[in-house]
C-alpha cells in the first residue's frame, strides 16, 4: 500500500529472531516494525529509520521483556470429545494397556466420545484446549483429525479445527488422519478400511479440509503398505504427507515418509541409522514428540545424535492428544525435550518456531526477518533459554499474529 506509516513498532524489549545459526539470533536493544500483517523492520532501535511515534500508528513501549516468533505447534490431536483420565487412574492402579484396550479403551473410547458428539460439542470441548496453547504463544496451530475414523466423523473433526483458526484468529493447518486406528465396524479389515480412507480425501480436500495427510505406521496402526497407499493417494491429489513413524518399532516409517519427499516423520523413537539419512536426503522433518514420550514412560530415546550428525532438522511439538500426551503447552513440551531428550533450550526454541513451520511447509514463519508474517510473541523472561526451563507458569505477556493481538 502506498500508506508509509506501520501499523505497529515494538520497542523497549530484546529480541531471539533465531534467523542466525547460534547465539538465538539476539538483538539486545531492539525494536520490531509491522504493517499489513507482515514485518516491516526488525533490528536495534537506534537502527530505525526515524521517531517511533511518526513511523507508527501504534508504539508499543515494553519495559524489558524478550519478543520471539510466534511458536508453531506442528503435531496436534487437539479436536476430540471427552478424555482418557479413567484409564490413567486405573494404569496407576494396576491394569495394563492391552486389557484396557481389549475393554474397548483407547483410542476407540475417543472415537465413541466424537461419534456421540455434535459439532458445536466438539468445538466447545476443544476451543479450551486450543486457546490455552494459544495463551503460551502458539501462532500456528497443527490440528488432525483421526478420532472419526468414518466420513461424516472425520468431515467434523476437520470443520473443528478450520472454526478454531477462526475463533482464535491464529492459522491452523489441518491434517487428516483417517488411518490412525481401524475402527470396530472395519475390525479384523484393515484393508478394506484403507480403502475407505481413499474415498473420503479427495472428498474431503475438494472442500478445502485438508492441508496435509499423515498415518499411525505402527503395529497397533498401518504397515507400511498401507501407508504406502494412503501416501500415493495424497501425491494424486498434490497433498503433502507426513507420518506418525517408529514410535513403538521401527517398520522403515521414516525411510517411508522420505521416499514421498514428506514434510515430517514424527516420533522416530526407533528409526535406524538408515532411516535418519533417508530423513536428511529428503529434507524432511524430525518431529520430537517428548510429551508422550514421557506420559508413556519411555526409555528408547530418538537418534538424537545421528540427527544432528546428519542435519536433520529437528521440530519439537505437544502431540496433544487424550491418550498419550494431554499437553496444554508447547513450552512445556519444550521443557521436556530440554529434559528428555537433551535438547538445548536454543534447539528446543528453534524446535518450536523454524523447525515446527518447515514441518508444516511454511516458510513465511519461524523467525523474525522483514518480509515474513508478524507473529510472534512478547514474554516476561531474562533470556531466552527462561523459554525451555520453566516448568508451567504463564511467561507470555502478550501473543500477536499477523500484526494483531490474539492473547
Ligand atoms: O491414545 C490416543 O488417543 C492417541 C495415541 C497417539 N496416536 C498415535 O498415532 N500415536 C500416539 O501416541
Ligand atoms: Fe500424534
Amino acid at each position: 500500500t502506498g500508506r508509509q506509516q506501520w501499523d505497529g513498532l515494538a520497542t523497549g524489549m530484546a529480541l531471539a529472531t533465531l534467523d542466525a545459526a547460534s547465539g538465538y539470533g539476539a538483538i539486545a536493544d531492539a525494536a520490531l516494525g509491522w504493517r499489513d500483517g507482515r514485518l516491516t523492520y526488525v533490528g536495534p532501535r537506534a537502527g530505525l529509520p526515524g521517531d517511533p511515534a511518526t513511523l507508527a500508528r501504534e508504539v508499543l513501549a515494553f519495559d524489558g521483556g524478550w519478543i520471539t516468533p510466534g511458536l508453531v505447534d506442528c503435531h496436534t490431536h487437539v479436536v476430540f470429545a471427552g478424555d482418557r483420565a479413567g484409564e490413567f487412574e486405573q494404569r496407576l492402579q494396576g491394569a495394563d494397556y492391552a486389557a484396557i484396550a481389549r475393554a474397548g479403551g483407547g483410542i476407540l473410547s475417543t472415537v465413541r466420545a466424537v461419534r456421540a458428539a455434535s459439532e458445536d460439542a466438539l468445538l466447545a470441548q476443544s476451543l479450551p484446549r486450543a486457546h490455552a496453547l494459544l495463551r503460551d504463544g502458539v501462532t500456528t496451530l497443527e490440528i488432525k483429525s483421526g478420532y472419526g475414523l468414518d466420513y461424516d466423523n472425520e468431515r467434523k473433526l476437520l470443520r473443528v479445527a478450520r472454526r478454531i483458526g477462526t475463533e482464535l484468529g491464529i492459522e491452523v493447518r489441518a491434517t487428516f488422519l483417517g488411518a490412525h486406528a481401524l475402527p470396530p465396524e472395519y475390525a479384523g479389515d484393515g484393508d478394506g478400511y484403507i480403502a475407505a480412507v481413499l474415498d473420503w480425501l479427495p472428498r474431503l480436500h475438494a472442500e478445502g479440509l485438508v492441508d496435509a495427510v499423515d498415518a499411525f505406521c505402527e503395529g497397533i496402526g498401518f504397515s507400511p503398505a498401507q501407508t504406502r497407499r494412503v501416501f500415493e493417494a495424497a501425491r494424486a491429489l498434490g497433498l503433502p504427507v507426513k507420518l506418525h513413524a517408529d514410535q513403538l518399532s521401527d517398520l522403515g516409517g521414516a525411510a517411508l515418509v522420505a521416499e514421498f519427499g514428506g514434510l515430517s516423520a514424527d516420533h522416530i523413537e526407533h528409526t535406524s541409522d538408515a532411516g535418519v539419512r533417508a530423513l536428511a536426503a529428503a529434507g524432511t522433518v524430525a518431529v520430537l514428540l517428548p510429551g508422550a514420550f514421557h506420559v508413556l514412560r519411555e526409555t528408547t530415546l530418538p537418534p538424537l545424535q545421528q540427527l544432528r550428525a546428519h542435519g536433520v532438522p529437528m521440530a519439537v511439538a505437544t502431540d496433544c492428544n487424550p491418550g498419550t500426551s494431554p499437553l496444554l503447552s508447547l513450552r512445556q513440551a519444550m521443557q521436556l525435550a530440554c529434559t528428555h531428550f537433551r535438547l538445548t533450550p536454543e534447539e528446543a526454541l528453534r524446535g518450536a518456531t523454524l523447525h515446527g513451520a518447515r514441518a508444516l511447509g511454511c516458510d513465511d514463519r519461524g523467525v523474525l526477518r522483514a518480509g515474513l508474517r508478524a507473529d510472534f510473541v512478547h514474554w516476561r523472561i531474562g533470556q531466552p533459554a527462561e523459554l525451555g526451563y520453566w516448568l508451567g507458569g504463564e511467561l507470555a505477556a502478550a501473543v500477536f499474529a499477523g500484526g494483531r493481538r490474539v492473547a
